[in-house]
């Protein structure tokens, strides 16, 4: 079977990466791209008016839509979605409760599959910060994350999925964001920063530290494809699912 995409942003870093790994694969084809700023061809791919939205899903029927976009337009692409009876699979983070409220609303109607870092790096990262806290109970928790200078939330999505995995293992922590000026450390506090250069893809660091001895367990994310790679992979996957909440970890199992 070869799935058919839609594509949201496509003029956007990860619109494009998706639409250039989608290229490479013959277990999906894209059937549109869109933009707000259409015209261009991006990998090939002529974008379409981001405004036609519906009627693009309408005209072309697609299996999955594919989202790395903005908070406030990844809600309203996932309603489209919902309203025309189609799979929705989205990387967009710095989403609000309320935005989460909202997406959670779609995956009543068609299959949601949200997931803060398509790597399968990171996925194993976060696996072994399960394992690794509980372990070493009472050591000192510092999460650094790195990326380009366009990013817009911080911090960033993963880093956020990472504390509350944190969470769930030893109950909830109070979250440090930087330091300054008087500030010690107070005892089961996360610390939390943010970085921000260049054209860095994707870093993050979880430190644990105690009894004279210190774990690190990094991640770096080599470029975007990483993650365009990932998100088409579950878009296949989510293809035939029926409507509900789905999540990464459930395509690599
Ligand atoms: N989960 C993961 O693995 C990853 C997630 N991300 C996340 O994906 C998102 C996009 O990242 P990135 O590609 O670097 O960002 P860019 O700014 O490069 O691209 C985002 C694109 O989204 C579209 N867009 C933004 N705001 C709106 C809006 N209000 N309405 C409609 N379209 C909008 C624009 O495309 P256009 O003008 O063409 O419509 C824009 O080019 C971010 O939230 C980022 O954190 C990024 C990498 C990996
Ligand atoms: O904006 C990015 O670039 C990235 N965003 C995601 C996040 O916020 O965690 C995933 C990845 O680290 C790249």
């Amino acid at each position: 079977m070869t799935v058919s995409l839609g594509v949201t942003g496509a003029t956007g870093r990860m619109g494009g990466e998706v639409l250039a790994a989608a290229a490479d694969r013959d277990d999906l084809a894209v059937a549109f791209a869109v933009s707000r700023s259409p015209g261009d061809e991006v990998e090939g791919v002529a974008v379409e008016d981001a405004a036609d939205f519906a009627d693009l899903l309408a005209s072309h029927d697609p299996d999955v839509v594919v989202d790395f976009t903005g908070p406030g337009s990844c809600i309203e692409y996932a309603s489209a979605c919902a309203e025309a009876g189609v799979g929705f699979v989205t990387g967009t983070t710095g989403l609000s409760e309320g935005g989460f409220d909202a997406l959670r609303e779609s995956a009543s109607e068609v299959p949601v599959l949200y997931a803060s870092n398509f790597s399968r790096g990171i996925a194993a990262l976060r696996r072994a910060v399960r394992e690794a806290v509980p372990a070493l109970d009472g050591y000192d928790i510092e999460l650094t994350e790195t990326h380009h200078n366009a990013k817009r939330d911080a911090p960033s999505g993963t880093a956020l999925t990472i504390l509350d995995d944190i969470d769930d293992v030893r109950g909830e922590s109070e979250r440090v964001h930087g330091r300054e000026g008087e500030a010690p450390r107070s005892e089961g506090e996360v610390g939390v920063h943010a970085r921000r250069a260049g054209d860095i893809a994707g870093e993050h660091e979880v430190l644990l530290a105690g009894n004279h001895e210190s774990l690190s367990l990094t991640h770096r994310a080599g470029s975007r494809g990483v993650f365009a790679a990932g998100a088409l992979d579950a878009a296949t996957w989510l293809a035939d699912r029926d409507a509900g909440w789905y999540d990464f970890t459930e395509v690599l199992e």
